[in-house]
C-alpha cells in the first residue's frame, strides 16, 4: 500500500494517546499479571523484571543468534528498528514485539522445562469456564426453530460481538440503533456477507480468528453452521502459532473451545459435533501460519498466504488487531472507503470488528459526525461499537480519489 500522509503510521509516542497507554501502562500490568499466575523461578523473574524496564525505558535489542524465529523477525523489520525506543516505532511493531519477548522470559520458546508454556492459559481458561459462558450456550436452543437466514444473523452477531467477550446473539442491531444517538453498529454489511455465502455454497471460508474462549466458541459456532448448511462447502481456521495479545487463539484453545462445546448440553453440543466431523474428514483445518503472530499489515502477506486467501470464497477478519492489520495501522480519515484500504487483498475480505483502537475505515459522514456528537473519540477505543465490513474488489482508485 502507497505511504499515505493523510494517513500516518500509529507510534506510540503521544503522551495521552491510547497507544502510550498500552505500552506505558497495559504491558507493565501484563507483566504483573502473568508473574502473579505461575509459579516462576528467580531466572523467569528476572527476564520479566527485565523486560518490564526494557519495555517502559530502554529499547529494541536483538534476538539471540540461535532464537528459532530469527530470520523471519530479521526480515519484520528487526534490524531497522534495534536500538530505538519502543515508543518511536510504528505501535503495532511494539506490540508485537512485546509479547515475543515476554514469551522468551517465560521460558516458553525454550528449550526448557517451561517451553511451551502458555503463560495466558490461566486467564484463557477461566473465560471458557465462567458461568456466562454456559449462559450463552443455551440461548443456542431458542434459535433452534428460527429460519436458516435468522439463524445465521444471530450466528453471525454472536462471533461478532464475541470480539467484545460478549456473545449476546442480537438477532439484529436495529434496537440498539434505535436507542442510542450513536449507532453500536457503525457500518453493517452483513448483507453483502451472506450474499458471497449462499445455500449452494461450494467455495471455501477462510476464518482469521482473534481470541480464545468467548469469542473462539461462538467463531466456531458460525463455521458449524456455514457447513451444516451448505453456505461453505470447507472452511480453514486460523489461529496464531504461539500465545499472542493475551487472548489470541492458538490450537490448544480451539481444543479446549471445541470440548468445552462437546461437554455442554442442549443445542451446543450438535455444532460441536459438526465441527468435530468436519475436521475429521477435512472440510474444517487449522491452520497456524507465522504471518499471524507477524508485527505487520496484511499488505505484507508472504506469498503463500496471498495464495490462501485469493483460493477463497471470502477471508474473514475477526477482531480489532486483525482489522488494525488489514486496513493498515493508521489513523485514516474515517470516511476513508474499506474497499480503498483493502484494495490489495487478493480476494473477497470481510471484517468482524469491536472498535478498540483508533483505526477506521468506511464510515459515511452521517455515522462519523453522530459518533463525535455523542461521545467525542471515545467512540473509537470503548469496545462498545462494532462492524461488519466487506469488500469484493480491488479498488485502489477510491484512495487515490481521497
Ligand atoms: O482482541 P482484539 O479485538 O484484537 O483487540 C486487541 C486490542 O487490544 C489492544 O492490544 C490494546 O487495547 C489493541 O491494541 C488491540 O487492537
Amino acid at each position: 500500500m502507497p505511504d499515505t500522509p493523510f494517513a500516518p503510521v500509529i507510534l506510540g509516542n503521544e503522551t495521552g494517546s491510547f497507544p502510550h497507554s498500552v505500552l506505558a501502562e497495559r504491558h507493565p500490568a501484563i507483566i504483573q499479571q502473568v508473574r502473579d499466575a505461575f509459579p516462576y523461578g528467580p531466572g523467569q523473574r528476572r527476564e520479566l523484571d527485565e523486560l518490564l524496564a526494557s519495555c517502559t525505558e530502554g529499547t529494541i535489542e536483538p534476538l539471540p543468534a540461535d532464537a528459532p524465529d530469527r530470520d523471519l523477525w530479521q526480515g519484520w523489520g528487526l534490524p531497522a528498528y534495534t536500538g530505538r525506543s519502543w515508543y518511536d516505532v510504528p505501535w503495532l511493531w511494539s506490540e508485537s514485539w512485546f509479547y515475543r519477548r515476554l514469551l522468551d522470559a517465560v521460558g516458553y520458546v525454550g528449550p526448557g522445562a517451561w517451553q511451551g508454556i502458555d503463560p495466558f492459559r490461566p486467564f484463557k481458561r477461566a473465560e471458557l469456564d465462567a458461568p456466562e459462558t454456559d449462559a450463552e450456550l443455551a440461548a443456542l436452543d431458542d434459535l433452534a426453530g428460527l429460519p436458516e437466514e435468522e439463524r445465521a444473523r444471530a450466528l453471525l452477531h454472536g462471533s461478532l460481538w464475541g470480539n467484545r467477550a460478549d456473545l449476546g446473539f442480537r438477532l439484529s442491531a436495529e434496537s440498539a440503533e434505535k436507542r442510542d444517538p450513536a449507532p453500536a453498529l457503525v457500518a453493517d454489511d452483513g448483507d453483502a456477507l451472506f450474499a458471497l455465502l449462499p445455500r449452494t455454497g461450494a467455495g471455501t471460508l477462510v476464518l482469521v480468528a482473534d481470541n480464545a474462549g468467548r469469542e473462539l466458541v461462538p467463531d466456531l459456532l458460525l463455521i458449524a453452521h456455514l457447513l451444516d448448511q451448505g453456505r461453505a462447502a470447507r472452511a480453514v481456521l486460523h489461529v496464531k502459532p504461539h500465545p499472542y495479545y493475551v487472548s489470541d487463539a492458538t490450537t490448544a484453545d480451539v481444543v479446549d473451545a471445541l470440548r468445552r462445546l462437546r461437554a455442554a448440553p442442549g443445542a451446543a453440543a450438535g455444532y460441536a459435533r459438526v465441527l468435530w466431523a468436519a475436521l475429521a474428514d477435512g472440510r474444517l483445518t487449522v491452520r497456524a501460519h507465522p504471518f499471524s503472530c507477524a508485527p505487520l499489515p496484511y499488505a505484507d502477506m508472504p506469498d503463500d498466504l496471498r495464495a490462501e486467501f485469493a483460493a477463497a470464497t471470502l477471508t474473514l477478519f475477526k477482531g480489532d488487531l486483525n482489522y488494525r492489520r488489514l486496513v493498515g495501522d493508521r489513523l485514516w480519515p474515517p470516511t476513508t472507503p474499506f474497499t480503498a484500504v483493502t484494495g490489495y487483498a487478493p480476494g473477497p475480505v470481510a471484517a468482524l470488528r469491536t472498535l478498540k483502537s483508533d483505526v477506521v475505515t468506511g464510515l459515511s459522514p452521517a455515522t462519523a459526525a453522530a459518533l463525535v456528537a455523542a461521545e467525542e473519540q471515545r467512540w473509537r477505543t470503548s469496545g462498545t461499537h462494532a462492524l461488519i465490513q466487506v469488500s469484493t474488489s480491488s479498488s485502489s482508485s477510491d484512495l487515490e480519489s481521497q
